[in-house]
């Protein structure tokens, strides 16, 4: 066997679950994670990365950039005239591409906007709560080992259906394109009508927006919320930034789970298993089964698959990793309750009845349903959101939507007559809590 054989041949590891009983705490701890180490020291590393940005502002940015991406950077922030050029110069294809996305994305957006909700709970007593966008929002969009203009669209498009007035989107700074962002990220936001785009990568892009900065002429005003997807850098900024500005979810590192029994197409699931590996030595691919025979059918048509991806040394790199794995369970239920815990950022159905069996799954970032449903669609152009929380942390995240750039006030108008026949509860209460000056609040309007 030659050496790249070695290092393109993966094996996914066997999770063997039969004949156990675990409690859900033992699910969550069984499933395939990223090593806690791996996590610990990006952790360590992005808290200097915020600090230095915080003390040192754009010297810090040119910094990382130039240690990170490899780039000596003049001007931060990109010239609107550049992203004009870029837009210009997209590929025609390229250009169908986006604005199929943007239009089945915005769509999909519009029709996520929640309605307001107006309760007269009583006579009198009038409770609204009302939807506003969020004031400024802050978008990443990766550009490390691949580039993203699909990320451009996925974050920009909710934010402006929410009615978001004010958007800078950062994304690495690229060396073969003198320092700027990729061109396609640059005319994919022109096409969506942005101009503040900042040259600047990972956390300390995060750090950036959430606190400010300014770069002579150029000031990056601090944003009320950042969004984006990115690597593990980019998802601990986020989580570390969250007494500081909005974070959406953690949409860390990819990962794909696939619920399948022995209906499955191998070659389908394989192909799957392997688009999302593509993405990340860390990407987490995960099959789970209760059909060893269709387990071992996926296994040999990885065998066959990777070693002719593009990607084939990150992609076996993924799916050999901790992070991915077969989980082998008893039957349905238990392969549901499998996914449950293990709460894929994209989980993948190719059972029998599939409808039924997604209609049953809690926790996904996002659930595609069926053989003619893969993760990719979603990536692109599904019309659905490809930002999508990683880590486990579907159990209580969700994906980006436009809900994630409004936020809901609640409206509170009550009548004299209304505020006096709740009066007496509410002094009852206030007492109840040594808090008399509230009662006092009610009483100095409705007497007794
Ligand atoms: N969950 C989601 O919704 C979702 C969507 C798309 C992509 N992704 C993930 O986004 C990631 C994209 O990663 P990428 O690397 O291509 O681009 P990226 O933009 O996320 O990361 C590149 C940046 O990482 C920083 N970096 C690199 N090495 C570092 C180090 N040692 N210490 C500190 N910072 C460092 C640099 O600033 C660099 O510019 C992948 O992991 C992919 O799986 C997730
Ligand atoms: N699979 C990624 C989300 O984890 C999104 C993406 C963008 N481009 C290709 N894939
Ligand atoms: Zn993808």
């Amino acid at each position: 066997m030659t050496t790249a054989e070695t290092t393109t041949t993966p094996a996914l590891r066997t999770i063997d679950l039969r004949g156990r009983q675990l409690s859900w705490a033992e699910l969550r701890a069984a499933v395939p994670r990223q090593s806690t180490s791996s996590l610990a020291s990006a952790e360590q590393a992005v808290e200097e990365i915020i600090a230095a940005v915080r003390a040192e502002g754009a010297a810090a940015l040119r910094r990382y950039a130039r240690r990170f991406d490899g780039v000596e950077q003049q001007r931060l922030r990109v010239d609107p005239a550049e992203i004009r050029r870029a837009v210009d110069a997209l590929d025609p294809a390229v250009r169908r591409g986006l604005q199929t996305a943007i239009q089945r994305t915005r769509a999909f957006a519009a029709a996520q906007r929640p309605a307001d909700a107006r309760l007269e709970v009583a006579p009198g007593a009038v409770l609204v709560q009302r939807w506003t966008p969020i004031r400024r929002a802050g978008l990443y969009v990766p550009g490390g080992l691949a580039v993203y203009p699909s990320s451009v669209v996925m974050n920009v498009v909710p934010a402006q259906a929410a009615g978001v007035g004010s958007i800078v989107l950062c994304s690495p700074p690229q060396r073969e394109f003198d320092g700027l962002p990729h061109p396609t990220i640059l005319a994919a936001a022109g096409l969506l009508g942005v101009d503040e785009v900042w040259a600047v990568g990972g956390a300390q892009s995060l750090a950036a927006m959430a606190h400010g900065v300014v770069d002579g002429e150029d000031v990056l005003e601090p944003v009320d919320t950042v969004t984006g997807p990115g690597n593990v850098y980019v998802a601990t900024a986020k989580r570390l930034l969250r007494s500081v500005v909005g974070v959406d979810a953690e949409a860390g590192t990819t990962e794909i789970a696939v619920l399948a029994d022995d209906t499955a197409n191998p070659a389908y699931v394989a192909a799957d298993l392997i688009s999302q590996a593509e993405h990340d030595p860390a990407a987490g691919s995960v099959l789970i089964t209760h059909s060893p025979a269709l387990a071992e059918r996926v296994a040999a048509e990885l065998a066959v698959q990777v070693p002719r991806t593009r990607h084939r040394e990150r992609v076996a790199t993924a799916l050999s990793g901790p992070q991915s794995g077969a989980v082998l369970t008893d039957d349905l239920d238990a392969s549901i309750a499998v996914a449950d815990a293990y709460a894929a950022e994209h989980l993948e159905i190719h059972t029998a009845a599939p409808q039924e069996v997604a209609a049953r799954v809690r926790n996904a970032g996002a659930i595609f349903v069926g053989p003619y449903s893969p993760v990719p669609l979603g990536d692109y152009a599904a019309g659905s959101n490809h930002v999508l929380p990683t880590g486990g942390t579907a159990v209580h995240a969700q994906g980006l939507s436009t809900t994630s750039f409004l936020k809901a006030v609640q409206v509170v108008e009550y009548s004299r007559e209304a505020l006096a026949e709740i009066g007496a509860d509410i002094v009852a209460l206030a007492d109840s809590e040594d808090l008399p000056a509230h009662g006092a609040a009610i009483t100095i309007r409705t007497g007794g």
